[in-house]
């Protein structure tokens, strides 16, 4: 048969009902959304490692068994970060071209990560203690499209302050995407016996053990000196900016930043510089830019 657009239905990572656009293929129902960019693709590992894996189909359109709700909440999550990004900035998927967006889940065993190993997205199940499937999370599906979209912009390096930046980035579009200004990174998807935390705080990064000042910032060799730490620091002077000025000028000033000033080693104080910029661009140098420029002195970056 021809491919051909179908609207199916299915139950996510967190028991909702979801409707998202599937393609009936050869007789089944795959998740194949032909009508976003390039196509929005979803595919299971099934717990192995090899990639992409297989396509996720379902014969009647309707993916609702258990073993199915970690690709149904990955394919639904993926089409709405696909249209924040169409909608807010006109960019056609990451690389503004309109390349698909693949995502895998069921990656490995227990697996308690998510990443975007440079030409998809990739979900573990999580061990339902530490995670459960992460791809249940918007941020978190927000936060990983955005390490491509960084890759194709700004390209900060995954190492050190850039590094750290990088992380930022993917922390602050999480959040902007997700639209519920809580400030909280992977909460939806986080310890499930333990409510109401989250893997990390913008707001208040010191709460789940990050730097919010340049001068905690933690010099070390691990996790490509400390990128998932040190964000603690840009993250607390996004939150601040965003208070300030506001979720929506912040957005346009963070983006400008991203895809316009910020280059693969850019360390945080030309992060500062590269969103004052952006500030002054979108809104001159008044009430916005001073907001910039305090966040950022309250973080201890000139
Ligand atoms: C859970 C996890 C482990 C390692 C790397 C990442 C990574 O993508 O950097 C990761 O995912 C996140 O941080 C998402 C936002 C919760
Ligand atoms: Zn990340």
């Amino acid at each position: 048969n021809a491919a051909s657009d179908a609207t199916g239905s299915g139950t996510g990572v967190l028991g909702k009902k979801l409707t998202f656009n599937t393609t009936l293929n050869n007789g089944a129902y795959v998740l194949v959304d032909q009508s976003r960019g390039g196509g929005v693709e979803t595919y299971s590992a099934n717990n192995g490692s090899s990639l992409p894996g297989d396509l996720v189909s379902d014969a009647d359109n309707s993916f609702t068994d258990k073993g199915q709700a970690a690709a149904v909440s990955a394919h639904y999550n993926i089409e709405k970060v696909y249209d924040y990004y169409k909608n807010n900035f006109n960019r056609n998927s990451y690389d503004n071209k309109g390349a698909t967006l693949k995502s895998t889940v069921h990656y490995g065993n227990d697996y308690n990560n998510a990443f975007w190993n440079g030409q998809q997205m990739v979900y573990g199940d999580g061990d339902g203690r530490t995670f459960i499937p992460l791809s249940g999370s918007l941020d978190v599906t927000g936060h990983e499209l955005t390490h491509a979209v960084t890759e194709y912009t700004a390209g900060l390096q995954y190492r050190s302050q850039p590094g750290a930046l990088n992380e930022s980035m993917s922390d602050v579009f999480g959040n902007f995407i997700e639209g519920n200004h809580d400030y909280l990174v992977g909460e939806d998807v986080y310890t499930p016996n333990t409510p109401g935390d989250a893997l990390r705080s913008m707001s208040d990064p010191t709460k789940y053990g990050q730097p919010d000042n340049m001068s905690d910032y933690v010099h070390t060799g691990q996790d490509n000196g400390g990128v998932h730490t040190n964000s603690g620091i840009p993250n607390k002077a996004a939150y601040l900016t965003i208070e300030s000025v506001g979720w929506d000028k912040a957005q346009k000033i963070y983006y400008r930043a991203l895809t316009t000033y910020l280059s693969p080693r850019s360390q945080f104080s030309d992060a500062r510089a590269a969103l004052l910029q952006a500030t002054s661009d979108l809104y001159g140098q008044g009430a916005e830019y001073n907001a910039v420029a305090s966040a950022w002195d309250q973080v201890g970056v000139k």
